[in-house]
């Protein structure tokens, strides 16, 4: 079992310098609105993935009025004892430690500590703009495959080249094709793999996603997903060739896999739309688990769980469930934050398992 013994956070958030030590596999962390428990459970995520949750920009996660900030964590596994260190300086330099040895590239962490997280705002994954679902299908398959990783940077890269290539001939009239046809060429072969790895995880993502679901609400009110990508029908090479007059009147690759999306379907309507609040938390719900069981499988190991402020909107039978199955059946380390320490102490010595609570 994947376990994290014990954290400390210096200058991270609202945290000026405090530390836990975790002695149970269920830990429930309570105390009223802005306390910190988000921020707990960000400073964990950061351990995991060399990153919080909830900035994109390190420097927010700095204590305000202060310089510099630390984060440090024992994780253990069946291969023993994982120091982790991550460490934003006063110059905003970032370090980040295994064993003490530095990384020295930051993506090579990703994966060593599967973790999943789950925040009311991931909703959005629901609701929100196509990016948002991208961004959640990388985060799980960058976890178990680094080539993938890699292609998704490289892809990245070299976008962001083309499309500096696109304005470039729009301010300066002058066409390098020859540039253009070498960036295509590149951006054909990342695209493939990211492609191919995308579909491979649709196939075993889908049916679990409708599993979760109908195990939650009793039932799976109809529910699909689907996989869109323009590379389902045609081969790469030719869409950005064809696509390459309406790339230049709009500066932007209109084609490829940074457009990919996945959609949900309820009854054949589009889930957003039709769905009740209840019911797009449980297919948030749904969804993380089969990330959860994916990264399970994948990494051998069932990842740290992270669940931010999940009573919103359940009733108590999908509550009760969910319980269950992340406390009880998966045998995983799992964190869980509440408002309410009577309701949270409640729903976990129902489970009858063993669990601590740390009250902020
Ligand atoms: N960089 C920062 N420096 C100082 N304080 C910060 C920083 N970022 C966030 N905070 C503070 O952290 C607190 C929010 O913490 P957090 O989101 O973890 O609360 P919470 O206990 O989860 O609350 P809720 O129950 O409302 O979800 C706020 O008071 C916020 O101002």
């Amino acid at each position: 079992m994947l376990y994290l013994n014990k954290i400390s956070l210096f200058q991270f958030k609202n945290y000026t310098h405090n530390h836990w030590q975790f002695t149970e596999p269920v830990i429930g962390i309570c105390g009223p609105n802005g306390v910190g428990k988000t921020n707990l459970l960000d400073a964990i995520y950061f351990l995991c993935f060399t990153k919080g949750y909830f900035n994109r920009q390190d420097a927010n996660n700095v204590q305000q009025g202060k310089q510099g900030m630390r984060i440090e964590g024992s994780f253990l596994n069946n291969t023993g004892l994982m120091e982790v260190v991550g460490i934003l300086r006063e110059n905003n330099k970032k370090e980040f430690l295994l064993n003490t040895e530095p990384y020295k590239k930051f993506s090579e962490h990703i994966g060593r500590i599967p973790c999943v997280m789950i925040a009311p705002d991931d909703i959005s994954i629901i609701t929100g703009l196509s990016e948002e679902r991208r961004r959640f299908i990388d985060t799980i398959i960058s976890q178990y495959n680094q080539s993938y990783l890699e292609a998704l940077i490289q892809y990245n890269k070299l976008l962001q080249q083309r499309n500096s290539w696109l304005k470039q001939i729009a301010e300066h009239k002058v066409y390098d094709k020859d540039l253009l046809d070498a960036i295509n060429l590149q951006l054909v072969h990342f695209g493939e793999i990211i492609y191919k790895q995308r579909q491979l995880f649709m196939q075993e993502f889908t049916p679990m996603v409708i599993q979760y679901y109908t195990e939650i609400a009793n039932n799976n009110d109809g529910l699909k997903l689907q996989y869109e990508s323009h590379l389902h029908d045609n081969d790469f090479e030719s869409l950005l060739k064809s696509s390459v007059d309406k790339d230049l009147i709009l500066q932007r690759t209109q084609m490829g896999v940074h457009k990919d999306d996945l959609t949900f379907y309820m009854h054949d309507t589009a889930f957003k739309t039709r769905a009740s609040q209840g019911q797009r938390k449980t297919l948030l719900l749904a969804l993380k688990l089969a990330e959860f069981s994916i990264l399970k499988k994948e990494k051998a190991v069932a990842p740290i769980l992270l669940l931010d402020d999940i009573f919103e909107k359940l009733d108590e039978q999908r509550m009760e469930k969910l319980f269950y199955k992340v406390c009880v059946s998966e045998q995983c380390q799992v964190f869980i934050t509440d408002t309410h320490y009577n309701r949270l102490n409640e729903y976990l010595s129902k489970m009858r398992i063993s669990f601590q609570i740390i009250n902020l």
